[in-house]
C-alpha cells in the first residue's frame, strides 16, 4: 500500500480476454505480479498478470489483469488470496467478469449474463477456498451464500442496460464453475443443462466465495464467448482463442456497462479497512 496513493473502494477481476476494463482507470499504478509478495503467477494467454490501480468515475478502483485458475495447479487458498488483499485494503464491492460457455438454449455468443447465482462443483465434492481452519477476523465458520450476487447491483446493471441500449444482449443466470482445463462432454454438458445451469466456466466461484465471506458485496458478468456443444450431431468445437476473440468484440460493451455500474453504485464512507486488525 506503500506503493500507491488510491486506497481501493472498488475491486475488478478481468476474465480471460477482457483485460482491457483496466485501461479506463485513470491516474494508473501498475504492479506486475511477479513482484507482489504472495501472488502467484498468471499462466493463461489472454491474463497480463498486473495488478492495476486508479480512478474511475470518481471511484477508487483496483483491477486484476489476469486471474488465477485451479487448473494451473494453484491452490484455491491462492487463487483467492489477492481477495483477502483487497478486504484487507478496505474494499466494499468485488466485481468478476469471466468468459463463459452457454448452456442454455437462450444465450448466445456476445451475450452478457449477470451472475444471479452459481454452483459450486468443485465446492460440491470438497474443493473449497475455505477448507481448513477458519480466520475469524475475515469472516465466519459456517457463511451463508444465498444472496451471495448483490440484488441491487443487478437491478442496477439492467437498468443501465436500458439505458445503453444493450438489453437485448443482457440476461441473468446461473453460472457453474467446473475444474477445467478441457472443455466438457457432450455428456456432462448435457448434464448441467438438466441441472438449471445457464453457463459454465472454470473460475470466479472461489473469489466469489471468499469476498462473500468476507462481506464483501459482489456482482458478476460473464460474456457468453461460446455455446456448449449439447448435440451429438453438432460438429461445433470450442477453443481458448475463440474465446479470446468474443471477448475482444464485445470489451467495449462489457467495459461501458461494468463503468456504468460502479459509476452509479452506492459507496459506503465509513470504510472497514483491516488492515491494522489483521
Ligand atoms: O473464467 P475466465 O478466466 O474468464 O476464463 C475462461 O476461459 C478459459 C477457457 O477458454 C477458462 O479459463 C475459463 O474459465
Ligand atoms: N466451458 C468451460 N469454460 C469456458 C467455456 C466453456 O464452454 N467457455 C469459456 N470458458
Amino acid at each position: 500500500m506503500s506503493r500507491t496513493k488510491h486506497r481501493p473502494q472498488v475491486s475488478i477481476i478481468c476474465g480471460s480476454g477482457l483485460g482491457m476494463l483496466a485501461d479506463s482507470l485513470e491516474c494508473q499504478d501498475q504492479f506486475s505480479y511477479s513482484d507482489i509478495p504472495g501472488f502467484p503467477q498468471s499462466t493463461v494467454q489472454g491474463h497480463a498478470g498486473r495488478l492495476v490501480f486508479g480512478e474511475l468515475k470518481g471511484k477508487s478502483c483496483v483491477c486484476m489483469q489476469g486471474r488465477f485458475h485451479m487448473y494451473e495447479g494453484h491452490s484455491l487458498l491462492k487463487t483467492t488470496f489477492p481477495i483477502r488483499v483487497f478486504k484487507l485494503m478496505g474494499v466494499q464491492t468485488l466485481i468478476v467478469t469471466n468468459a463463459a460457455g452457454s448452456v442454455a438454449d437462450h444465450l448466445h455468443p456476445g451475450d452478457i449474463m449477470i451472475i444471479k447465482d452459481h454452483i459450486n462443483f468443485p465446492g460440491l465434492v470438497g474443493l473449497n477456498p475455505l477448507h481448513g481452519p477458519n480466520d475469524e477476523r475475515f469472516g465466519p465458520r459456517f457463511p451463508a451464500m444465498s444472496g451471495c450476487y448483490n440484488r441491487e447491483l443487478r437491478s442496477l446493471a439492467h437498468e443501465i442496460s436500458k439505458q445503453l441500449d444493450i438489453a437485448g444482449l443482457v440476461q441473468e443466470g446461473v453460472y457453474a464453475m467446473v475444474g477445467g482445463p478441457n472443455f466438457e462432454t457432450i455428456a456432462e454438458a448435457r448434464m448441467l443443462h438438466r441441472m438449471g445451469v445457464d453457463a459454465v466456466g472454470m473460475s470466479t466461484v472461489p473469489e466469489v466465495v471468499v469476498a462473500s465471506h468476507c462481506g464483501l458485496q459482489v456482482f458478476g458478468l460473464s460474456l457468453i464467448t461460446n455455446k456448449v456443444v449439447k448435440s451429438y450431431d453438432d460438429s461445433d468445437c470450442v477453443n481458448h482463442d475463440g474465446v479470446l476473440e468474443v471477448g475482444r468484440l464485445r470489451s467495449q460493451t462489457v467495459q461501458q456497462l461494468v463503468t456504468e455500474v460502479i459509476s452509479r453504485m452506492e459507496i459506503n464512507n465509513n470504510i472497514d479497512r483491516m488492515s491494522n486488525a489483521v
